[in-house]
Formats: structure tokens, C-alpha cells, sequence
């Protein structure tokens, strides 16, 4: 497959060019449109976007010509927030919560994160495996070029490292790029460990082990009432920073736990989930460059009493992405179909909702520096859609409008319909 590509006559190129910075407030909704536009890949990298005249009458030189009549072209998607490793399914959960069980009453009945943790343990190597890269499969068919992944379902040193293990080896079975995040406070201990303990366990031996076996690039921690304090997230956040180890926070998922303000004033990449921020912190938290990364589908999921305010963080200058968080309760796999639920969910216009899942997305994973939009120089990542249209992400819901997705100008999947 060659990794020389030249693409003319798309009906929307949407470039979303980067000017070094996510985009927030009115940047957000701009997707840089060139119509009956043009991209040149040459070994792997964009060296050129433009009109198709332009393109045709510069790079006509070798490589595969693609004529994309039709069709929308974005950057390659970037799916941020996924955990894909894990065993048994807990879809009588969701049947109980439709039937008004609370998540008290659902631990109570044996399920909740707990006892995904459990059958992880009791998983075999192969069986782990093959759940991840089925999971890589499926969201690779939304058009995926670059999945972020988690640990957290080991919840103790051995455990976590041996799914970073196992996701560093399901990694090779995908062509899609994935980053590894070391996810260790994901759930307070149900056997009896107090979780003063367990972040310092945390802090002294699981950090110090990733890091030295280099099997993960970024470190995810949650702040939520009953879980961990922002105290106890703050420590984590902090010892991280010293050792250069870029942070993720699991934020306000269920309850306000200052977990917003806690991920901002640590400086993290990204805070996610921020279902129950309170809109008085949006507003006096103000700009950022820390990412929300908000998750339509897990909320529409959990059948919250709230959704994150997405509007509110665009209007007060935060940067804002989507993701699936494909995870033990709910296995949401399609991209595109989040950026359409973030549409109708938060009211978001399809450019920021597409942005959301391309370029800042890009910088939740502090990835900015070779994708997330199509300027010359980075790696040639592109979505391509068969509709005419960026608009038709948020309308086409659900429908199996992706064409194809092209990593470093090769192509990883494609529609065979
Ligand atoms: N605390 C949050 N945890 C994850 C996974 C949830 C699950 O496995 O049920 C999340 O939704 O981001």
C-alpha cells in the first residue's frame, strides 16, 4: 500500500486548520471549507491542500490518484476516551436502571465497575485480548484513525500493569494508531484497602513500574465523590506533573466534586465527563486550554439526571471534544454517531461537534503536534465520508456513512459495500 496519496474534487475538504491552540469559543464552530478541494500526501505527511485545480496542476506525480466527487473529507478521527480491556458483560445493569434500580442498589445486586474488575482478574491473557482488538475492529469501522485506550480494571499494581501489557500487545493487531493511558484511581477498593492507601500505592509503586516499562504515554486518575477526593486527586495530579507524565481526570461524573476546577488547576491535558459541573464553576474557572472531553452517549446511557453544559464551556473559552467512552456497561463503538448525539444532546452545531472528535480531541491526547486537521507537515490522517457535506455528520444519525479512513496516506478501512 503506498503512503503517496492525492485526493481532488471533494465535494467539503474540512482542513479545521490549527493555529497552536485548541479551538475554543467561536473557533470551535469553523471548519476551514474548501469545496471541490484537493490534498497531497507524499511519504506519509500532507505537503499540500488546496483547490482540486491547484492540487491537479502540482502533484499529478505518481501515487494513487483518488477523485472524491461526492464525498466530505476530515481529519482523521481521534476517538479519546475508550476502555476497551476487560471481561464479562453487564447488560442486565442497564435493564435494572431502566426499571429505576439505583447504582447503590445495582452494586448491592453484584454488578457495578467492581465486578468487571473481578472477571478482568479471573480473565485469561487470549480472552483479554481478543475482547480489545474486537473492540479496535468495531470502532476502526466509525472511521478511527488514532483510539486512545485505559487500563483500570486491575485496580492493583499487578493487575494494571498486566493490561498495559496485554493493550500494548493488541495494539499491534490494529492499524489504527493507539495511545496507552495508565488508568490506576479509577474506583475506590471494595476489599477493605482505605483509599489513603491505594493512591499512595498509586504514587509509590504503580506510577514509578509504568514508567519504567514505558507501556503507557499518559496517566488517568478519577475525582469523584466516593472514589477520590480532589485532595487525593490533586496529589496524584501533582506527582505526576513532577515526573513529566501528562494527566487525564475523570471529572464530576456523578456528583460535583470539584473535579473541573482540580483537573484546570493541575493543568491536565483533559478533564472528562463533567456530567455534573456545576455551571457557576464553568463560568468562574473560566478559559483554558484544558480539554473537556464530554461523552453524549455514556450520559444518555446512565440515564443522568444532568448533562454536562458543552454550550457553557464553549461560551466561557474551554476547548471541547467527544468521545464514545466505550467501556464495561455500555460498548458504544461509532464516532460518527457521537458526533451526531453531541448534536442533538449538548445543541452543539455539527462543525463543533466534528471538531470536538478531530482536532481538539487531538490536543486531549497531546497529539496536536502531527494531526487533528489537515495542515502541511502533518501526518496524512484523513475520515472520508460519503456525504457532500460536514453538516450530514449530524444529520446522517447512525446511518453507515463512513467511506473510509486513511492513516500516514494509506488506507486502513474502507467500505466494501
Ligand atoms: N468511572 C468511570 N468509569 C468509566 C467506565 C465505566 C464502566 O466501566 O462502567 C467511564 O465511564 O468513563
Amino acid at each position: 500500500m503506498s503512503d503517496d496519496l492525492t485526493i481532488v474534487h471533494a465535494s467539503s475538504l474540512a482542513c479545521i486548520f490549527d493555529h497552536n491552540k485548541p479551538r475554543a469559543g467561536k473557533a470551535q464552530s469553523e471548519l476551514d471549507i474548501i469545496h471541490d478541494g484537493g490534498i497531497a500526501i507524499r511519504n506519509g505527511k500532507i505537503v499540500a491542500v488546496g483547490s482540486t485545480d491547484m492540487i491537479l496542476r502540482d502533484y499529478s506525480d505518481g501515487g494513487t490518484v483518488l477523485d472524491a466527487s461526492g464525498k466530505t473529507i476530515i481529519p482523521g478521527l481521534v476517538e479519546c476516551h475508550s476502555h476497551p480491556i476487560f471481561a464479562g458483560n453487564r447488560h442486565w445493569e442497564y435493564v435494572r436502571r431502566l426499571e429505576g434500580a439505583t447504582g447503590k442498589e445495582i452494586r448491592a445486586e453484584g454488578g457495578g465497575i467492581w465486578s468487571t474488575i473481578v472477571n478482568t482478574r479471573k480473565a485469561g491473557d487470549d480472552e483479554l485480548i481478543y475482547n480489545a482488538v474486537r473492540a479496535f475492529e468495531l470502532i476502526a469501522a466509525g472511521g478511527v484513525t488514532t483510539l486512545e485506550v485505559k487500563s483500570g480494571y486491575g485496580l492493583d499494581r499487578d493487575g494494571e500493569l498486566r493490561l498495559l501489557r496485554l493493550l500494548n500487545e493488541a495494539a499491534k493487531q490494529t492499524k489504527m494508531d493507539i495511545v496507552i493511558t495508565f488508568l490506576g484511581a479509577h474506583i475506590a477498593p471494595q476489599d477493605g484497602r482505605s483509599t489513603d492507601d491505594f493512591v499512595l500505592s498509586v504514587k509509590n509503586e504503580m506510577i514509578p513500574a509504568v514508567l519504567e516499562q514505558n507501556i503507557a504515554v499518559a496517566h488517568d486518575l478519577s475525582c469523584e465523590n466516593g472514589d477520590f477526593s480532589a485532595q487525593q486527586a490533586k496529589m496524584l495530579i501533582d506527582y505526576s506533573n513532577e515526573l513529566g507524565f501528562p494527566v487525564h481526570v475523570h471529572a464530576d461524573a456523578s456528583s460535583d466534586s470539584k473535579g473541573w476546577r482540580t483537573a484546570v488547576e493541575g493543568g491536565v491535558l483533559s478533564a472528562d465527563h463533567l456530567t455534573y459541573t456545576p455551571d457557576s464553576e464553568i463560568v468562574s474557572v473560566g478559559a483554558t486550554d484544558t480539554v473537556a472531553v464530554l461523552l453524549p452517549v455514556a450520559e444518555q446511557f446512565y440515564l443522568d439526571e444532568r448533562k454536562a453544559n458543552g454550550k457553557l464551556f464553549i461560551e466561557n473559552n474551554v476547548p471541547v471534544a467527544v468521545a464514545t467512552d466505550y467501556c464495561s456497561s455500555f460498548q458504544a463503538t461509532s464516532l460518527p454517531l457521537t458526533i451526531a448525539a453531541a448534536c442533538s444532546w449538548f445543541k452543539f452545531t455539527p462543525a463543533q461537534a466534528i471538531v470536538g472528535a478531530t482536532l481538539n480531541a487531538a490536543y486531549a491526547l497531546g497529539k496536536n503536534h502531527d494531526r487533528g486537521s489537515l495542515d502541511i507537515g502533518k501526518k496524512g490522517d484523513l475520515t472520508i465520508f460519503n456525504c457532500e457535506h460536514p453538516n450530514q455528520l449530524g444529520t446522517s444519525i447512525g446511518a453507515p456513512i463512513v467511506d473510509a479512513a486513511i492513516s500516514s496516506g494509506s488506507v486502513i478501512w474502507e467500505n466494501k459495500q
